[in-house]
Protein backbone atom coordinates (compact mmCIF):
# COMPACT_ATOMS: atom_id res chain seq x y z
CA UNK A 1 0.00 0.00 0.00
CA UNK A 2 1.45 3.22 -0.80
CA UNK A 3 1.44 5.72 1.59
CA UNK A 4 -1.12 7.86 -0.14
CA UNK A 5 -3.50 5.39 -0.07
CA UNK A 6 -3.20 4.29 3.92
CA UNK A 7 -6.32 5.35 5.45
CA UNK A 8 -6.16 8.79 7.19
CA UNK A 9 -7.19 7.51 10.97
CA UNK A 10 -8.44 4.65 12.10
CA UNK A 11 -11.38 4.24 14.98
CA UNK A 12 -11.07 1.56 18.03
CA UNK A 13 -14.65 1.43 19.28
CA UNK A 14 -14.24 0.10 23.21
CA UNK A 15 -16.76 -1.59 25.13
CA UNK A 16 -16.79 -3.63 29.01
CA UNK A 17 -16.44 -7.12 27.32
CA UNK A 18 -18.73 -9.77 28.03
CA UNK A 19 -18.18 -13.65 28.57
CA UNK A 20 -17.98 -15.54 25.32
CA UNK A 21 -20.77 -18.26 26.91
CA UNK A 22 -23.24 -18.12 29.40
CA UNK A 23 -21.46 -21.00 31.27
CA UNK A 24 -20.23 -20.72 34.75
CA UNK A 25 -16.72 -21.02 33.30
CA UNK A 26 -16.57 -18.83 30.94
CA UNK A 27 -18.44 -16.21 33.25
CA UNK A 28 -15.56 -17.11 35.76
CA UNK A 29 -13.02 -16.03 33.41
CA UNK A 30 -15.18 -13.04 32.61
CA UNK A 31 -15.41 -11.81 36.29
CA UNK A 32 -11.54 -13.22 37.36
CA UNK A 33 -9.95 -10.29 34.99
CA UNK A 34 -12.70 -7.67 35.07
CA UNK A 35 -13.09 -7.69 39.09
CA UNK A 36 -8.73 -8.28 39.21
CA UNK A 37 -8.57 -4.65 37.74
CA UNK A 38 -7.93 -2.04 40.67
CA UNK A 39 -9.77 0.43 38.56
CA UNK A 40 -12.92 -1.68 39.34
CA UNK A 41 -12.06 -2.58 42.78
CA UNK A 42 -8.88 -1.22 44.60
CA UNK A 43 -8.99 -3.18 47.34
CA UNK A 44 -5.54 -4.29 48.98
CA UNK A 45 -4.39 -6.52 46.42
CA UNK A 46 -3.77 -9.37 48.92
CA UNK A 47 -7.32 -9.07 50.54
CA UNK A 48 -8.74 -9.14 47.39
CA UNK A 49 -6.95 -11.87 45.75
CA UNK A 50 -8.30 -14.05 48.92
CA UNK A 51 -11.77 -12.65 48.90
CA UNK A 52 -12.07 -12.85 44.40
CA UNK A 53 -11.19 -16.24 44.30
CA UNK A 54 -11.68 -17.88 47.32
CA UNK A 55 -15.75 -16.98 47.74
CA UNK A 56 -16.65 -14.47 45.16
CA UNK A 57 -15.58 -16.60 41.56
CA UNK A 58 -16.85 -19.46 43.54
CA UNK A 59 -20.39 -18.56 44.11
CA UNK A 60 -21.20 -15.57 41.61
CA UNK A 61 -20.43 -17.62 38.25
CA UNK A 62 -23.51 -20.05 38.62
CA UNK A 63 -25.76 -17.49 39.34
CA UNK A 64 -24.76 -14.60 36.95
CA UNK A 65 -24.33 -17.63 34.05
CA UNK A 66 -28.11 -18.13 34.90
CA UNK A 67 -28.91 -14.47 34.01
CA UNK A 68 -26.66 -14.24 30.91
CA UNK A 69 -28.71 -17.30 29.98
CA UNK A 70 -31.81 -15.50 30.14
CA UNK A 71 -31.14 -12.83 27.89
CA UNK A 72 -28.52 -14.61 25.31
CA UNK A 73 -28.77 -14.46 21.69
CA UNK A 74 -28.46 -16.39 18.73
CA UNK A 75 -25.30 -14.01 17.85
CA UNK A 76 -23.88 -14.43 21.35
CA UNK A 77 -24.32 -11.78 24.49
CA UNK A 78 -26.31 -8.82 23.87
CA UNK A 79 -23.11 -6.59 24.50
CA UNK A 80 -21.21 -8.28 21.69
CA UNK A 81 -24.33 -8.77 19.25
CA UNK A 82 -24.78 -4.86 19.96
CA UNK A 83 -21.20 -3.47 19.56
CA UNK A 84 -20.27 -5.63 16.47
CA UNK A 85 -23.68 -4.02 14.39
CA UNK A 86 -22.53 -0.31 16.37
CA UNK A 87 -18.92 -1.13 14.46
CA UNK A 88 -20.18 -2.07 11.25
CA UNK A 89 -22.60 0.88 10.92
CA UNK A 90 -19.84 3.33 12.48
CA UNK A 91 -17.63 2.38 9.75
CA UNK A 92 -20.30 2.30 6.72
CA UNK A 93 -21.58 5.50 8.42
CA UNK A 94 -18.23 7.44 8.35
CA UNK A 95 -17.60 6.03 4.85
CA UNK A 96 -20.70 7.44 3.33
CA UNK A 97 -19.73 10.95 5.24
CA UNK A 98 -15.71 11.09 4.15
CA UNK A 99 -15.93 9.29 1.34
CA UNK A 100 -12.66 7.35 2.12
CA UNK A 101 -11.82 3.99 3.90
CA UNK A 102 -12.18 4.21 7.66
CA UNK A 103 -10.55 1.16 9.80
CA UNK A 104 -13.33 0.50 12.76
CA UNK A 105 -12.27 -2.20 14.99
CA UNK A 106 -14.30 -3.51 18.01
CA UNK A 107 -11.86 -4.09 21.22
CA UNK A 108 -12.73 -4.87 24.99
CA UNK A 109 -11.37 -3.65 27.98
CA UNK A 110 -11.80 -7.14 29.37
CA UNK A 111 -11.69 -10.44 27.03
CA UNK A 112 -12.30 -10.47 23.17
CA UNK A 113 -11.85 -9.01 21.10
CA UNK A 114 -8.56 -7.49 22.38
CA UNK A 115 -6.80 -4.32 21.65
CA UNK A 116 -3.61 -6.10 20.53
CA UNK A 117 -5.90 -7.80 17.90
CA UNK A 118 -7.56 -3.77 17.09
CA UNK A 119 -3.74 -2.81 17.05
CA UNK A 120 -3.41 -5.78 14.74
CA UNK A 121 -5.54 -4.94 11.94
CA UNK A 122 -4.98 -0.82 12.63
CA UNK A 123 -0.93 -1.91 11.73
CA UNK A 124 -1.83 -4.11 8.60
CA UNK A 125 -4.41 -1.14 7.15
CA UNK A 126 -1.84 1.37 7.47
CA UNK A 127 -3.21 3.36 10.22
CA UNK A 128 -1.02 5.75 11.91
CA UNK A 129 -3.58 7.84 14.18
CA UNK A 130 -6.26 6.14 16.04
CA UNK A 131 -9.10 7.68 17.55
CA UNK A 132 -10.34 5.95 20.55
CA UNK A 133 -13.64 5.88 20.99
CA UNK A 134 -14.46 4.31 24.84
CA UNK A 135 -18.78 3.43 24.40
CA UNK A 136 -19.15 5.60 28.12
CA UNK A 137 -21.00 8.60 27.97
CA UNK A 138 -20.20 9.68 31.32
CA UNK A 139 -16.31 9.37 32.10
CA UNK A 140 -15.92 7.17 35.22
CA UNK A 141 -12.30 5.91 36.44
CA UNK A 142 -13.68 2.63 36.19
CA UNK A 143 -14.46 2.12 33.11
CA UNK A 144 -13.12 5.11 30.85
CA UNK A 145 -9.92 5.11 32.92
CA UNK A 146 -9.50 1.27 33.15
CA UNK A 147 -10.07 1.15 28.88
CA UNK A 148 -6.89 4.02 29.00
CA UNK A 149 -4.90 1.44 31.08
CA UNK A 150 -5.49 -1.36 28.95
CA UNK A 151 -5.00 0.70 25.78
CA UNK A 152 -1.56 1.65 27.34
CA UNK A 153 -0.94 -2.12 28.26
CA UNK A 154 -1.05 -2.59 24.75
CA UNK A 155 0.87 -0.06 23.26
CA UNK A 156 3.88 -1.58 25.86
CA UNK A 157 5.78 -3.54 23.47
CA UNK A 158 5.29 -1.45 20.49
CA UNK A 159 8.58 0.55 19.59
CA UNK A 160 6.61 2.51 18.09
CA UNK A 161 3.21 4.46 18.94
CA UNK A 162 0.14 6.12 16.65
CA UNK A 163 -0.82 9.58 16.99
CA UNK A 164 -4.01 9.09 19.11
CA UNK A 165 -6.73 10.79 20.13
CA UNK A 166 -9.14 9.67 23.31
CA UNK A 167 -12.27 10.69 23.37
CA UNK A 168 -13.02 11.31 27.33
CA UNK A 169 -16.65 11.82 27.52
CA UNK A 170 -19.74 13.16 25.41
CA UNK A 171 -22.18 13.46 28.53
CA UNK A 172 -23.60 16.36 27.57
CA UNK A 173 -23.09 16.03 23.43
CA UNK A 174 -26.53 17.80 22.35
CA UNK A 175 -26.93 14.89 19.49
CA UNK A 176 -26.48 12.45 21.94
CA UNK A 177 -29.28 14.16 24.42
CA UNK A 178 -31.69 14.31 21.14
CA UNK A 179 -31.08 10.48 20.28
CA UNK A 180 -32.05 9.75 23.58
CA UNK A 181 -35.06 11.85 24.01
CA UNK A 182 -35.99 10.69 19.97
CA UNK A 183 -36.10 7.23 21.73
CA UNK A 184 -38.60 8.00 24.62
CA UNK A 185 -40.36 10.13 21.86
CA UNK A 186 -41.15 6.78 20.23
CA UNK A 187 -41.72 5.01 23.43
CA UNK A 188 -44.43 8.00 24.26
CA UNK A 189 -45.97 7.91 20.80
CA UNK A 190 -46.58 4.12 20.70
CA UNK A 191 -47.73 3.44 24.28
CA UNK A 192 -48.45 7.34 25.75
CA UNK A 193 -47.26 9.13 28.69
CA UNK A 194 -45.99 7.40 31.35
CA UNK A 195 -46.67 7.82 35.01
CA UNK A 196 -43.05 8.96 35.55
CA UNK A 197 -39.46 8.09 33.96
CA UNK A 198 -36.64 6.83 35.54
CA UNK A 199 -33.33 7.31 34.10
CA UNK A 200 -31.31 4.82 35.61
CA UNK A 201 -27.27 4.93 35.50
CA UNK A 202 -24.80 2.00 36.74
CA UNK A 203 -23.50 2.98 39.71
CA UNK A 204 -20.46 3.01 41.67
CA UNK A 205 -18.89 3.67 45.19
CA UNK A 206 -19.50 6.86 47.15
CA UNK A 207 -16.25 6.19 48.10
CA UNK A 208 -14.85 6.68 44.37
CA UNK A 209 -16.79 9.68 44.02
CA UNK A 210 -15.84 11.26 46.83
CA UNK A 211 -12.03 10.68 46.12
CA UNK A 212 -12.77 12.40 42.65
CA UNK A 213 -14.06 10.17 39.89
CA UNK A 214 -17.01 12.82 38.17
CA UNK A 215 -19.07 10.45 37.27
CA UNK A 216 -22.15 11.68 39.50
CA UNK A 217 -21.83 14.78 38.12
CA UNK A 218 -21.60 13.61 34.40
CA UNK A 219 -25.18 11.52 35.02
CA UNK A 220 -26.42 14.17 36.65
CA UNK A 221 -25.63 16.87 33.60
CA UNK A 222 -27.02 13.88 31.32
CA UNK A 223 -30.09 12.95 33.36
CA UNK A 224 -31.03 17.34 33.50
CA UNK A 225 -30.30 17.80 29.90
CA UNK A 226 -32.75 14.73 28.85
CA UNK A 227 -35.33 16.06 31.14
CA UNK A 228 -35.52 19.53 29.69
CA UNK A 229 -35.41 18.22 26.13
CA UNK A 230 -38.26 16.37 27.12
CA UNK A 231 -40.33 19.37 28.39
CA UNK A 232 -40.10 17.51 31.86
CA UNK A 233 -41.33 18.93 35.62
CA UNK A 234 -39.62 17.81 38.49
CA UNK A 235 -42.23 15.20 39.62
CA UNK A 236 -42.34 13.38 35.94
CA UNK A 237 -38.68 11.83 36.58
CA UNK A 238 -35.85 11.13 38.60
CA UNK A 239 -32.60 9.53 38.52
CA UNK A 240 -31.15 6.26 40.22
CA UNK A 241 -28.25 4.28 40.59
CA UNK A 242 -28.43 0.50 39.92
CA UNK A 243 -25.83 -2.49 39.66
CA UNK A 244 -24.20 -2.10 43.25
CA UNK A 245 -21.80 -5.06 44.31
CA UNK A 246 -20.49 -5.47 47.61
CA UNK A 247 -21.09 -3.85 50.97
CA UNK A 248 -19.94 -0.18 50.97
CA UNK A 249 -22.52 2.10 49.89
CA UNK A 250 -22.75 3.17 46.10
CA UNK A 251 -24.05 6.21 45.00
CA UNK A 252 -28.02 6.40 45.65
CA UNK A 253 -30.92 6.44 45.41
CA UNK A 254 -31.12 3.13 44.16
CA UNK A 255 -32.82 1.98 41.43
CA UNK A 256 -34.26 -0.91 42.72
CA UNK A 257 -35.25 0.66 46.29
CA UNK A 258 -36.70 3.76 44.38
CA UNK A 259 -39.25 1.00 42.04
CA UNK A 260 -39.92 -0.77 45.20
CA UNK A 261 -41.04 2.12 46.55
CA UNK A 262 -42.98 3.21 43.01
CA UNK A 263 -44.98 0.14 43.18
CA UNK A 264 -45.95 0.44 46.71
CA UNK A 265 -47.32 3.88 46.42
CA UNK A 266 -49.78 2.25 43.36
CA UNK A 267 -48.02 3.75 39.73
CA UNK A 268 -49.97 2.24 36.75
CA UNK A 269 -46.82 2.32 34.33
CA UNK A 270 -43.16 3.78 34.66
CA UNK A 271 -40.52 3.87 31.79
CA UNK A 272 -37.00 3.37 32.39
CA UNK A 273 -34.59 4.31 30.18
CA UNK A 274 -30.64 4.37 30.61
CA UNK A 275 -28.47 6.73 29.44
CA UNK A 276 -25.12 5.20 30.47
CA UNK A 277 -25.63 2.15 28.31
CA UNK A 278 -24.55 2.69 25.05
CA UNK A 279 -25.70 -0.75 24.52
CA UNK A 280 -28.13 -3.02 25.49
CA UNK A 281 -26.64 -5.88 27.88
CA UNK A 282 -27.41 -8.05 31.09
CA UNK A 283 -27.38 -5.08 33.25
CA UNK A 284 -30.44 -3.47 30.91
CA UNK A 285 -32.17 -6.67 29.38
CA UNK A 286 -31.86 -8.47 32.67
CA UNK A 287 -31.39 -6.41 35.98
CA UNK A 288 -33.79 -3.99 34.60
CA UNK A 289 -36.30 -5.18 32.07
CA UNK A 290 -36.67 -8.34 33.86
CA UNK A 291 -35.56 -8.04 37.73
CA UNK A 292 -36.57 -4.66 38.30
CA UNK A 293 -39.69 -5.39 36.65
CA UNK A 294 -40.59 -7.81 38.62
CA UNK A 295 -39.89 -5.54 42.16
CA UNK A 296 -42.37 -2.80 40.83
CA UNK A 297 -44.79 -5.22 39.90
CA UNK A 298 -44.95 -7.58 43.49
CA UNK A 299 -44.53 -3.97 45.35
CA UNK A 300 -47.82 -2.88 43.77
CA UNK A 301 -46.98 -1.29 40.38
CA UNK A 302 -48.83 -1.76 36.98
CA UNK A 303 -46.31 -2.01 34.20
CA UNK A 304 -42.45 -1.21 33.74
CA UNK A 305 -41.91 -0.60 30.16
CA UNK A 306 -37.82 -0.37 29.42
CA UNK A 307 -36.80 1.95 26.48
CA UNK A 308 -33.88 0.24 24.66
CA UNK A 309 -30.35 1.56 24.90
CA UNK A 310 -29.53 3.49 21.57
CA UNK A 311 -27.62 0.78 20.24
CA UNK A 312 -27.65 0.94 16.23
CA UNK A 313 -30.39 3.37 15.99
CA UNK A 314 -29.57 5.65 13.01
CA UNK A 315 -29.24 8.60 15.31
CA UNK A 316 -26.76 7.44 17.81
CA UNK A 317 -24.38 5.92 14.88
CA UNK A 318 -24.72 9.37 13.36
CA UNK A 319 -23.97 11.07 16.53
CA UNK A 320 -20.70 8.75 17.27
CA UNK A 321 -19.47 9.32 13.33
CA UNK A 322 -19.96 13.26 14.03
CA UNK A 323 -17.79 12.98 17.19
CA UNK A 324 -14.97 11.08 15.60
CA UNK A 325 -15.00 13.60 12.34
CA UNK A 326 -15.04 16.46 15.12
CA UNK A 327 -11.75 14.88 16.35
CA UNK A 328 -9.91 14.55 13.44
CA UNK A 329 -10.00 18.23 12.01
CA UNK A 330 -6.26 18.53 12.10
CA UNK A 331 -5.61 15.55 10.57
CA UNK A 332 -7.51 15.92 7.41
C1 LIG B 1 -17.41 -4.35 41.23
C2 LIG B 1 -17.50 -3.14 40.84
C3 LIG B 1 -18.09 -2.61 39.59
C4 LIG B 1 -17.99 -1.30 39.19
C5 LIG B 1 -17.28 -0.17 39.91
C6 LIG B 1 -18.67 -1.19 37.94
C7 LIG B 1 -18.82 -0.01 37.20
C8 LIG B 1 -19.44 0.08 35.95
N1 LIG B 1 -19.87 -0.94 35.12
C9 LIG B 1 -20.44 -0.42 34.00
C10 LIG B 1 -20.98 -1.12 32.92
C11 LIG B 1 -21.28 -2.49 32.92
N2 LIG B 1 -21.15 -3.35 33.99
C12 LIG B 1 -21.57 -4.60 33.60
C13 LIG B 1 -21.56 -5.74 34.39
C14 LIG B 1 -20.96 -5.85 35.64
N3 LIG B 1 -20.48 -4.84 36.44
C15 LIG B 1 -19.91 -5.37 37.58
C16 LIG B 1 -19.23 -4.68 38.60
C17 LIG B 1 -18.88 -3.32 38.58
N4 LIG B 1 -19.18 -2.40 37.62
C18 LIG B 1 -20.07 -6.79 37.50
C19 LIG B 1 -19.59 -7.76 38.55
C20 LIG B 1 -20.71 -7.08 36.30
C21 LIG B 1 -21.03 -8.47 35.72
C22 LIG B 1 -22.34 -8.98 36.08
C23 LIG B 1 -22.40 -9.40 37.52
O1 LIG B 1 -21.62 -10.24 37.97
O2 LIG B 1 -23.27 -8.84 38.21
C24 LIG B 1 -22.01 -4.55 32.23
C25 LIG B 1 -22.65 -5.66 31.44
C26 LIG B 1 -21.68 -6.66 30.83
C27 LIG B 1 -22.36 -7.69 29.98
O3 LIG B 1 -21.72 -8.70 29.72
O4 LIG B 1 -23.51 -7.55 29.57
C28 LIG B 1 -21.81 -3.23 31.81
C29 LIG B 1 -22.06 -2.68 30.44
C30 LIG B 1 -20.38 1.00 34.11
C31 LIG B 1 -20.92 1.97 33.08
C32 LIG B 1 -19.77 1.32 35.33
C33 LIG B 1 -19.44 2.61 35.96
C34 LIG B 1 -19.80 3.77 35.58
FE1 LIG C 1 -20.47 -2.84 35.94
FE1 LIG D 1 -26.16 -6.31 37.66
Amino acid sequence: MTSSSKPRFGVMLVNLGTPEAPTPDAVRRYLGEFLWDQRVVDVSRPLWWLILNGIILRIRPQRVAKAYASVWTDQGSPLMKVSQAQAIELKQRLEDMLGTSVPVELAMTYGVPTMESAGQAFRQAGVERIIVLPLYPQFSATTTGAVFDRLAKALKPCPSLPELHFIRDYHQNPDYIEALANSVREYQAAHGMPDRLLMSFHGIPQRYARQGDPYPQQCEATAQALAEALGLETDQWALTFQSRFGREPWLQPYTDKTLAEWGQSGLERVAVICPGFAADCLETLEEIALQNAEIFTEAGGGTLDYIPALNDRVDHIQMLADLVVSQTQGWR
